[in-house]
């Protein structure tokens, strides 16, 4: 192995590590975002079973267009695409809606059976 092999293999082992010091906070972040999904969700199932109780909307689009605005904000003021945050929140919202209308369609046809 020449000198300069040898300084090659150091800097990629220096690397590795860094690699690997690194991945594992992305893994306590990644285990993070589950949990507040999570948590998320849980607090959504309740606002499912809320609205169904009271025959609301599932969907309240002026409560979404505030959220969108407000996530733009934060995820500028901490360097983050607000596009990506934007479409993030969208893409969870989407799935809160689906849970809304099948706590509304079971509400209903419990309601219905009796
Ligand atoms: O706040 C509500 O009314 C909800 O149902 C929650 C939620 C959300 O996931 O944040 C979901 C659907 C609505 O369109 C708006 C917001």
């Amino acid at each position: 192995m020449t000198h300069e092999d040898a300084a090659t293999v150091k800097d990629q082992q220096e690397a590795l590590q860094k690699l690997g010091e690194i991945r594992r906070s992305i893994d306590n972040l990644d285990a993070a975002m589950i949990h507040i999904l999570a948590e998320r969700f849980r607090c959504t199932q309740e606002v499912g079973k809320l609205k169904a109780e009271h025959q609301l909307p599932p969907s309240d689009p002026e409560r979404e267009k505030l959220q969108v605005a407000r996530l733009r904000e934060l995820a500028d003021d901490a360097h983050l695409d607000p596009e990506f945050a934007e479409k993030f929140l969208n893409f969870v919202i989407a799935e809160v809606i689906h849970h809304h209308q099948r706590i509304a369609e079971a509400a209903a046809s419990q309601s219905s059976a009796k």
